[in-house]
């Protein structure tokens, strides 16, 4: 116990004086966790337990203000069944309270639901309708005077229509999260972490830094007051926002507690969408005359209860760095760290982009040491930076020549490339998985793996040289029978009647997606046209900017790549495109609506089932949210599937009920 008592001051000090953790709030929470259960199981609290009290130490240069009501932290939950049983707690103690107090019962409990905005606590002092003191929460009893910085927060209102003695308001102050974005993309030091970056900057000495940050804030609560009293939550949020203090417009209010918990799952859906850190939601019980009744214990407001979300951010060890070449030459840096688990998975691999990203964050001197990591929605955990100060880690050594073929690297602008494109064979590999895959040319069954056969067995070095396979030389491979050779061979033969954006796409020429690839294919109607296209001609389309309409024209002017292109036609592909109609063929329940595929359908490919549903004028999109319609759900559907649940989204999940619903069974 003495030791947690040790190490958890440590963090507590770097945390909330410093503000900067040297462990994510998982691993403290961990450790905090640990103490209570000792506490809890030994009877025993020791003296300077990080248990008894709020917050950390107060920062020197900054004027102490004691707090006119104490501000508290809030009790926590990390599951359902925590909030379940925070609620029966309540309810026993309003029980005891009607109890002894048959003629003033409490009304039974009710409950609001806001968001936990993970920054700095404020606390706002108003006189008379003026703003004369801005703190932090420091001890809870005792917090820093910050006025100056404060007065930085255009959403802070210096003056209040409220003018009847002295109040005082609390809120968080943050940081946005494009804000953030915007202000690293030029910073000498990046800001790894918003809520460090806002409590940073609010105590910092200088109110120009602050400034510097374009920081906001919510409030949520009115702590103090001479002279004016609230029956409930509702009335307290009406009188903030009467008063031009910005409340955060997610407010939600329940009879139930299971109603309130339900909800909770529709604020973890959204939780990537908003523009600001939260690190739970914050259940309260509204009546006013039941919060007092319910009290307080030393830490927290037994009324009320943080419900903890998944972490994002944790740390690990950053292991070693390894460089993979992919399909257009970019080197990316692949990062290999000491396992550890994030928000519901392990993981093993982060992203760090490339070189530039490397220096940014200053992480070349980071092999061996300790970074933060951060994982949102279902991309790659992406490295933030070093967790400590010292450059003691070994030097990440940026490769001069190509790892696959050792050709010379070239820097362009942030990135690497291997411009060896002919005889690289991670860039050839990808290009012909690229050619193949389900999006590009839709050929079944062809995967990496038979890329990687075909090249090295059978000398296979270009898309076009898949036309010229014969059934002698797949059946001499390995692992290929009679039937997996003629599925393949087969395979080609249907791919060869393709549509001709599918077919550009599968070309893979640099900067140009699927959008652009399918205007492409509208505006010039043939692969011909397009490939005599200028520049000027390019550029009229709403897709292509000067890079891209350059990407095309250097493509397409690659004596090699005509080749390939001419040997494809010769072979029999014959890129077609689809016959342009503005007005959708017919109205179905479709028309007009935005569409999600997800998962595999039994027999239509995705591209099919999407080409069907805009063909009655649906718009298919790649993303779940709240301006989604329908989802389709085919087999094995991940967590699309899930966020449209939790949306309350239409959900289509056999494709005979989709197909009744374009009017084709
Ligand atoms: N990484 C570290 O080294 C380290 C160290 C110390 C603490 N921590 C983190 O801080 C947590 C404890 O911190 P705490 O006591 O400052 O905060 P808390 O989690 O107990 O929450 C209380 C605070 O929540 C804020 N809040 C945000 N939205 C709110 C709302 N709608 N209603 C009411 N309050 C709202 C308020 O500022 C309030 O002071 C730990 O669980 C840990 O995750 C991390
Ligand atoms: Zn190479």
């Amino acid at each position: 116990m003495e030791e947690l008592i040790a190490q958890l001051n440590r963090y507590n000090y770097e945390y909330y004086t410093l503000d900067t953790p040297t462990v994510s709030d998982k691993e403290y929470d961990v450790l905090y966790d640990e103490l209570v259960q000792l506490e809890r199981e030994s009877g025993a609290i020791l003296p300077g337990s990080p248990t008894q009290r709020v917050g950390g130490e107060l920062l020197k240069g900054f004027s102490e203000h004691r707090h006119l009501a104490r501000l508290w932290s809030l009790d926590k939950a990390q599951s359902v069944d925590d909030v379940r049983t925070w609620n029966q707690r309540v309810l026993k103690l309003v029980n005891d309270y009607n109890t002894k107090n048959p003629n003033t019962p409490l009304p039974q409990p009710s409950y609001v639901l806001e968001l936990k905005y993970d920054g700095l606590t404020l606390n706002l002092t108003y006189t008379d309708g003026k703003l004369v003191q801005a703190s932090t929460r420091g001890s809870g009893e005792v917090g820093e005077g910050i006025l100056a910085q404060v007065k930085t927060i255009r959403s802070v209102p210096l003056t209040i229509p409220y003018q009847e003695g002295t109040i005082e308001v609390q809120g968080e102050g943050i940081m946005n999260l494009s804000v953030l974005a915007k202000y690293n993309e030029t910073a000498v030091d990046p800001l790894k972490n918003a809520r460090n970056a806002a409590a940073g900057a609010l105590r910092n000495l200088n109110p120009k830094v602050t400034a510097e940050r374009k920081l906001n804030a919510f409030f949520y609560n009115v702590g103090y007051s001479d002279t004016i009293g609230f029956q409930n939550h509702q009335e307290m949020v009406d009188f903030l926002r009467a008063n031009h203090f910005k409340v955060n417009p997610y407010i939600t209010f329940f009879d139930f507690i299971e109603d309130t918990i339900a909800e909770l799952s529709n604020i973890v859906a959204q939780r990537d969408q908003l523009d600001y850190l939260i690190d739970g939601a914050v259940i309260k019980i509204t009546d006013m005359r039941t919060r007092e009744a319910l009290g307080y214990t030393d830490k927290f407001p037994r009324w009320a209860v943080a419900f903890k979300f998944e972490a994002e951010e944790t740390t690990t060890v950053l292991e070693s760095v390894s460089w993979e070449v992919g399909r257009t030459g970019k080197i990316t840096p692949v990062a290999r760290v000491e396992a550890v688990e994030l928000a519901g998975v392990t993981v093993q691999n982060c992203t760090l982009n490339n070189i530039g990203d490397i220096e940014r964050k200053n992480l070349k001197y980071a092999l061996g040491s300790r970074v933060f990591i951060r994982r949102s929605n279902d991309v790659i955990p992406e490295i933030l930076g070093k967790a400590t100060e010292d450059n003691d880690g070994e030097e990440i050594v940026f490769p001069t020549a190509c790892p696959a073929c050792g050709s010379s690297l070239e820097q362009r602008g942030a990135h690497l490339f291997c411009n060896n494109r002919l005889g690289c064979k991670p860039q050839l590999i990808g290009r012909i998985t690229h050619f193949a895959s389900r999006d590009a040319m839709d050929i079944e069954s062809f995967s990496v793996m038979t890329a990687e056969q075909l090249y090295d067995e059978v000398g296979v070095r270009d898309p076009a040289d898949l036309y010229s396979l014969t059934f002698d030389q797949l059946i001499g491979l390995d692992r290929f029978g009679e039937k997996k050779a003629n599925k393949l061979l087969e395979a080609l033969e249907k791919s060869k009647a393709c549509d001709l954006s599918s077919f550009l796409f599968a070309l893979g020429i640099p900067n140009t997606g699927k959008t652009t690839t399918k205007a492409l294919a509208d505006h010039f109607g043939s692969l011909d046209k397009l490939m005599a296209a200028t520049a000027d001609e390019l550029i009229t389309l709403q897709d292509v900017g000067a890079i891209v309409a350059d990407s095309i024209l250097t493509f397409f002017a690659d004596p090699r790549m005509q080749t390939s292109i001419r040997t494809m036609i010769e072979l029999g592909v014959s890129p077609t495109a689809a016959a342009v109609t503005n007005e959708p063929k017919q109205e179905t329940i479709f028309t007009g609506k935005t569409v999600v595929l997800t998962g595999t359908l039994p027999t239509l490919s995705r591209d099919e089932a999407a080409k069907k549903l805009e063909a009655v004028g649906a718009k298919v999109t790649g993303s779940v949210s709240k301006k989604t319609d329908f989802v389709i759900a085919g087999e094995s559907a991940g967590s699309k599937l899930t966020k449209a649940q939790q949306l309350g989204i239409r959900i289509i999940d056999s494709e005979e009920e989709l197909l009744q619903m374009l009017g084709e069974a």
